[in-house]
């Protein structure tokens, strides 16, 4: 099991503040709650949400990854994720780069998919170490179905609050299409003698909502009009979630893809390994990303008042999603180039 017995997030620290928002309140539709989730959204595009019912789930899902990160890395490497763009199964530390100069990243992630977990014990799309198939009935599905109901409930409150039709954006993420769905569980070692090593580079999330579930230090925004990365808290019984470029793109940009890192925790927290779980909801393989500009007057006013960003992709989400997992790949890499193809929607707009 992740260190149980860790160090405060240190104090003399600034730190990021987030909205908190009551997923209780979101379900009962609060127009209050709905509104700060809007303020979140569109501005950042991260926040705090408590009272979501997941973090039992959580917990047996960083027990399940302990004891796969456990296993010997002979047997992790037979699951490996891979160069060709998919992003399902093991990823050793060092197999990303973190930025242009193909600086290595110091994770390993093991990262299930939403198709293999639903299917159980039926395989969708590939196979897993024994100590994730031993937890998958009990904790595994389960923690995928509780992160779908959350994430499919925000979704929702987009959906309405863009103006869409109903189900528009529910049904470009249907559960029964094959996605890139998934939740991942990252272990970083301790780097005392390194504060300052990235352990993931600076990224937008590559679909629509992320889930996330952290104890130590570490994650990092990069504030719009800042030019400083700032530290995210912790909070004991708060996940943060935030948009990915998927919801950007549908949006118009109404919905904000925020860059963010991961650094090792500050202070003392940097003697101890640092764990960290996401759900992410993706769309379907063969949707389209772009903005849904005739379904929605507010989404197509938007992408009007914007026409220096391109919210036509020309791909499918599969696509964008390969092409972003290949292009982080050391073992794809042909100089700063690489780094470039594997960036999402901030990293486009600041380069034109
Ligand atoms: O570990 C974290 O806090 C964030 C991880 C993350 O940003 C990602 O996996 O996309
Ligand atoms: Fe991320």
């Amino acid at each position: 099991m992740p260190s149980i017995h860790f160090p405060e997030f240190p104090e003399d620290i600034p730190t990021h503040p987030l909205l908190v928002i009551d997923y209780s309140l979101l379900v009962a539709r609060d127009q209050n709650e709905i509104d700060k989730l809007w303020g979140a959204a569109t501005n950042l595009g991260f926040w705090y949400l408590n009272n979501h019912g997941a973090d039992e789930l959580a917990e047996g899902m960083f027990q399940m990854a302990a004891e796969t990160m456990r296993l010997p890395m002979e047997e992790k490497l037979k699951f490996e994720q891979g160069d060709d763009g998919n992003s399902f199964g093991y990823k050793a530390a060092g197999a990303n780069a973190v930025d242009a100069t193909g600086a290595p990243d110091t994770v390993e992630f093991i990262n299930i998919a939403k198709d293999d977990a639903l299917a159980w014990p039926q395989q969708a799309r590939r196979t897993y170490p024994h100590t994730v198939n031993d937890h998958m009935n009990k904790t595994v599905t389960p923690f995928v179905k509780k992160s779908v109901e959350v994430n499919d409930t925000i979704l929702q409150i987009f959906n309405d609050r863009l103006g869409l039709p109903p189900d528009a954006l529910v049904k470009r993420h249907a559960l029964k299409e094959f996605s890139g769905s998934e939740t991942r569980v990252i272990k970083n070692p301790p780097t005392p003698n390194n504060p300052l090593k990235v352990a993931i580079g600076a990224h937008t999330d590559f679909g629509s909502l992320s889930f996330l579930h952290n104890r130590l230090g570490g994650l990092q925004v990069l504030v719009p009009g800042s030019e400083d990365w700032q530290y995210i808290k912790p909070l004991p019984g708060h996940a943060i979630c935030n948009i990915g470029d998927a919801l950007a793109l549908y949006s118009g940009g109404i919905l904000r893809s925020n860059l963010h890192r991961v650094v090792p925790p500050p202070g003392t927290q940097s003697q101890f390994e640092r764990w960290s779980l996401v759900y992410f909801t993706r769309p379907g393989n063969n949707e389209l990303l772009r903005a849904l500009v005739e379904d929605s007057k507010m989404i197509a006013d938007a992408v009007a008042r914007t026409p220096e960003k391109s919210f036509e992709t020309g791909c499918t989400s599969l696509e964008w999603f390969t092409r972003r997992i290949k292009n982080q790949r050391m073992k794809n890499r042909t100089g700063p180039e690489t780094w470039m193809n594997s960036r999402g929607t901030e990293h486009q707009v600041a380069a034109t």
